[in-house]
């Protein structure tokens, strides 16, 4: 045994109703080490780490943190040991400054002068920007993190936990926060990483474990593999390749003219005079850092927010007047980001989720009656379609793992064959192999004559799906360009100055 264990797992167990989460989990943590959890969507990566936050109590098996047992009955208790936690969802309160939300989790906080002070304190050592004074409402979903994170470097962990951290931010971001945990971990601070970018797992990480279906399947370097070779330890499998044949621009199907739009709210983003054609058999990308203008254009186009006559038309048809229901009979359909929430309603069953947006397409809903066994039999078809590992229809939404709840959100509306599709983030939080099952479905929906706009932050997955790319900065959209031609560099120019964006590259 060379280096200090930190943390320990031995033969953790966790069951679900239908689900082994956790089977036989044993691994170790050792001192300053970026350890990386990685597997599928529903291998039980969240389950885990929140065992080991005092979230969720494993059925069976032991954890030891320094030398001592770790039996945490909350998460106070776990913070009280050494172990944080930074969470894919931020729980911040909007109309707080930073240092008020920072004492509002804190057991004992000391006086806001001193708070503040020792804030800056923990900013500057780590090299993330904060003003103390600012109000939440005001700052970038890099800026969010930091304070999760600063919040969690105030109680000096031993061990700290990242679920999926990298997903909101922006490249610049991302390199800032590994430039941090360098520097955490060269303290002696161990870092447990979950993570779908396997690019970033073999920059960054010193160790990976890899779950499958509950289980520790694998345990490696990931700098000495390839991120194919990582994906297929996951999948316990090869991974295919994408296929981007067989696609032809056609007739418009979709002209957006001179959209404005007020914003949905008081931290929301104006829309301003957007413009933009799409073809059939073509996929239209927007790229931009969230909040510039991204779920209000979503939900210009869904129908939730009506438009301006004559700004939204599709196949000749002036819908701009019209809500989301007529839209989805006309073909226009939409994935929001926020899939727990808004694309689903969490206490719902998968059944009654197919009837929020496939009711009237699909015949699901006659004459005000639902048909419960047609609503049953497309969830059945979209579970089986785009491979959502649940235990069947009836399973409410909230019980999905992130990335299982995302393909079947997805599903939902291509096999709704809609002349448009639009969505947002379509693979957030998905995981690699279904990732990649997601953009083949949108590329064959492309192939087959449908028109598809995929809004992402997610350059690489922008570049590998759209015809033509236009960047979306505070609420304007730039003409599009032919995606083959563009550079990261001409990219970087073209959302030069989003919100965030110069900020972030401090
Ligand atoms: N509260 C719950 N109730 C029922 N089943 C659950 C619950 N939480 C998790 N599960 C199930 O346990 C399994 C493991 O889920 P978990 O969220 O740990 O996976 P994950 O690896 O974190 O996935 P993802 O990458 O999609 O976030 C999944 O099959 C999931 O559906």
């Amino acid at each position: 045994m060379g280096a200090t264990e930190v943390f320990q797992a031995e033969g953790i167990g966790k069951s679900y109703p239908g689900v082994r989460a956790n089977d036989d989990v044993s691994f170790t943590v050792t001192e300053g080490e970026i350890h990386a959890l990685l597997g599928e969507n529903g291998a039980g990566k969240s389950t885990l780490v929140k065992m080991i936050y005092g979230l969720v109590r494993p059925d069976d098996g032991r954890m030891s943190l320094l030398g001592k047992p770790h039996e945490p009955s909350d998460p106070r208790a776990a913070r009280a040991a050494g172990v944080a936690m930074v969470f894919q969802h931020f729980s911040l309160f909007d109309a707080l400054t930073v240092a008020e939300n920072i004492a509002l989790g804190m057991e004992n906080p000391p006086l806001r002068r001193e708070l503040s002070a020792r804030i800056t304190d923990v900013s500057n050592e780590f090299g993330l920007p904060l003003n103390p004074a600012r109000r939440i409402a005001t700052l970038s979903a890099g800026e969010r993190q930091r304070v999760e994170i600063i919040r969690c470097l105030l109680q000096n962990p031993r061990l700290l936990i990242m679920d999926e951290p990298t997903s909101v931010l922006t490249p610049q971001e991302a390199e800032l926060l590994f430039a941090t945990l360098r520097k955490l971990a060269a303290q002696g601070t161990s870092i447990l990483y979950i993570s779908h970018k396997l690019e970033e797992i073999r920059t960054h990480c010193d160790r990976a474990t890899i779950l499958r279906g509950g289980k520790v399947v694998d345990s490696c370097d990931p700098r000495a593999h390839s991120a194919r070779e990582l994906a297929a330890m996951m999948v316990g499998g090869e991974m295919r390749d994408i296929d981007r044949s067989g696609r032809q621009a056609g007739e418009v199907l979709l002209e957006l003219k001179d959209l404005s739009m007020a914003p949905a709210s008081v931290e929301g983003t104006a829309l301003k005079a957007v413009s933009l054609q799409v073809r059939a058999g073509e996929i239209l990308g927007i790229g931009g850092v969230a909040g510039n203008g991204q779920e209000e254009l979503l939900a210009a186009l869904s129908g939730e927010v009506r438009n301006m006559p004559g700004t939204v038309v599709l196949d000749g048809n002036d819908l701009s007047a019209t809500g989301p229901d007529q839209r989805r009979l006309a073909g226009l359909l939409a994935a929001p980001e926020d899939r727990l929430g808004h694309a689903a309603v969490p206490d719902f069953s998968l059944t009654d989720n197919t009837l929020l947006t496939a009711g009237t397409r699909k015949g699901l809903v006659r004459r005000g009656m639902i048909d419960h066994s047609a609503a049953r039999a497309y969830a059945e078809e979209v579970i089986a379609s785009f491979d959502v590992r649940t235990p069947g229809p009836g399973t409410a939404a909230r019980a999905l793992s992130g990335g299982n709840l995302q393909k079947f959100v997805i599903g939902r509306e291509v096999l709704q064959a809609p002349r448009v599709l639009v969505v947002n983030q379509p693979t957030w939080g998905v995981d690699a192999a279904a990732a990649a099952a997601v953009r083949q479905s949108l590329l064959n929906l492309a192939r087959d004559g449908a028109g598809v706009i995929v809004i992402s932050q997610d350059l690489d997955e922008l570049m590998e799906l759209s015809d033509r790319f236009c960047a979306l900065n505070e609420g304007r959209l730039s003409p599009p360009r032919p995606t083959e031609d563009l550079t990261l560099d001409e990219i970087g120019l073209m959302l030069g100055g989003a919100h965030g964006m110069a900020e972030a590259a401090i």
